[in-house]
């Protein structure tokens, strides 16, 4: 029995030429079952402190980097080709009911779609259309009249090689047939944004998240196929005495190699806890920044660290990778800040869902940062956008309330006042407000672990010092010379001062 070749998209190719190559290759051992040791290293002096760096120290326990590379690389939503577009963006305007966006405008959204595309190097924006619609949810998403107007305006348009519909996700269907209507290849904005993902994504854990989004699409796109081929006659036929036909082989291969990547996940994340425990235990308070796509945050930690390793970019989801970045706080106390993932409106459910570990992150730290491009015309937009996921994430309370909000890019705004005491206006750029921020996150810091600095008088002669540094951070030690004593600057919780009173019962402050 022959088994016939047609024209899938070059993914969903390479998923049937792996499946007869090895057809029982993807329950493959490349997760090594040794089990996972953390050494215990401390925090660097340089101040730098990445997941990527504790990483290098059990390579060998974990994935290999070719096997991640491979997960990666093989299976693309838009195949491959896509290294330049001229792309003509179509932008969808419903006026009412329940698919209008309140908070935003038909011209903003553009902006943003504008914003994606020249993100990515080679993508250029040529054209742009705004077109009102009732019917977004419908195949050709315009009524007849509009989409007339809309072929008319593209096939005038010279050297389009794309055209970038700014919704949410186009169906299947929608994609082929608007792709036969124009004679273009046509994206959506999931497809948009995997495709930066995938161009921005640096560690292992960001390539499986990519990989895993990808899996949606690559089975909805073959089920297409396959519709469309069952059409012209062909599609059920059993490949080789199998007793499976050429659909099921596909769903199969898809849905072995999303547990394949689900299980490297997994242990990645059973790491990322480890080292969340980890650094609980070091004491090292934990202090999240996010905030929408490119508002600043990783200049923001940047310029409170010192941290030159740290690259922001004027970038669309520069930082894909959560990275942590040692700082200190005025009475020397040291901080960790994650540099996290920027979130953007109308991003797909599915692609939020993969890359939700990066997020959980977020739940376990001692406090928050929401940093707001306060220059952006969409800046109120983004913040309802930001605290929405937010809620989704289900962040404990507490931590929702203590949540610092920090006004960014002021040097963009002449005279910029705060509207509100609550709010820390900055520019990270130009490295201003940043005291009177790091006196806030100190404050907080103290306020939700319990903590407090005291300035104890030990007695030298005594263990009383070498309890402290054991079982609190000593940050300041002044001998008085002639006394025997010292003067000691430490950051201590309630219970730890407890015990210290007990023991040496003193508590001279
Ligand atoms: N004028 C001005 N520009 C800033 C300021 N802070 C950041 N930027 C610029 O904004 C752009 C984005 O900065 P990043 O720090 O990469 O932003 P991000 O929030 O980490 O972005 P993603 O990781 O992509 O979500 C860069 O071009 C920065 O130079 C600021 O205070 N003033
Ligand atoms: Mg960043």
């Amino acid at each position: 029995m022959s088994t016939r070749t047609t024209n899938f998209c070059p993914a969903i190719t390479r998923v049937i030429q792996k499946s007869r190559v090895n057809k029982c290759g993807c329950t493959g051992g490349y997760v090594q079952r040794r089990g996972l040791v953390l050494s215990g290293r401390a925090l660097k002096d340089t101040g730098r402190f990445t997941e990527e760096d504790e990483e290098e120290e059990d390579e060998d326990e974990f994935l290999p980097d070719a096997e991640v590379e491979e997960l990666f690389q093989a299976h693309g939503p838009l195949g491959v080709g896509h290294s330049h577009h001229r792309v003509f963006i179509v932008q969808p305007d419903v006026k009412w009911g329940s698919r209008k966006q309140h908070l935003t405008t038909a011209d903003l959204m553009v902006a943003e779609a504008e914003g994606l595309i020249n993100t990515l190097e080679n993508w250029r924006v040529v054209d742009k259309i705004i077109l009102s619609t009732k019917t977004p949810e419908k195949k050709r998403i315009f009524g007849k009249g509009n989409f007339q107007v809309l072929s008319e305006r593209i096939r005038q348009t010279s050297g389009i090689t794309a055209v970038f519909v700014n919704v949410e996700r186009l169906s299947p269907v929608s994609e082929r047939e608007l792709q036969e209507a124009w004679g273009l290849k046509v994206f959506d904005r999931y497809s948009v944004v995997l495709h930066i993902f995938r161009c921005n994504a640096k560690t292992k854990e960001a390539k499986l998240q990519i990989s895993l989004a990808e899996i949606p699409l690559l089975k909805s796109r073959l089920k297409n196929e396959m519709v469309n081929l069952d059409q012209q006659g062909g599609g059920a036929r059993y490949i080789g005495g199998s007793g499976e036909t050429l659909y099921e082989v596909q769903q199969r291969l898809l849905k072995e190699r999303e547990l394949k990547i689900r299980s490297a996940l997994d242990k990645l994340r059973r790491k990322r806890h480890l080292l969340r425990s980890q650094r609980k235990h070091k004491e090292f308070p934990v202090v999240s920044v996010l905030g929408y796509t490119n508002c600043g945050k990783t200049t923001l930690i940047k310029a409170l660290t010192g941290d030159c390793g740290l690259q922001p970019r004027n970038q669309l989801f520069a930082t894909l990778d959560v990275t942590v970045h040692a700082g200190t706080l005025p009475s020397r106390m040291s901080v960790l800040y994650v540099d996290t993932i920027g979130f953007l409106s109308q991003l797909p459910h599915l692609l939020i869902d993969s890359f939700s570990a990066t997020l959980e992150d977020i739940k376990h730290s001692d406090l928050l940062i929401h940093v707001r491009d306060i220059s952006h015309p969409e800046t109120v937009n983004q913040k309802a956008n930001v605290l929405n996921v937010l809620k989704n994430l289900q962040i404990p309370d507490a931590l929702m309330r203590s949540m610092v909000e920090v006004h960014n890019k002021i040097d963009l705004i002449e005279n910029y006042e705060a509207p509100e005491p609550s709010v820390l206006p900055v520019s990270a750029l130009e490295e201003r407000g940043l005291t009177e921020l790091k006196t806030v996150v100190e404050e907080k810091i103290l306020n939700a672990t319990g903590k407090h600095i005291l300035s104890l008088r030990v007695d030298l002669s005594t263990a009383q010092l070498s309890w402290l540094y054991r079982e609190a951070t000593v940050q300041d030690v002044e001998v008085i010379a002639d006394e025997g004593s010292a003067l000691v600057q430490v950051i201590i919780s309630t219970a730890v001062y407890g015990r210290y009173k007990k023991l040496f019962r003193q508590n001279r402050e």
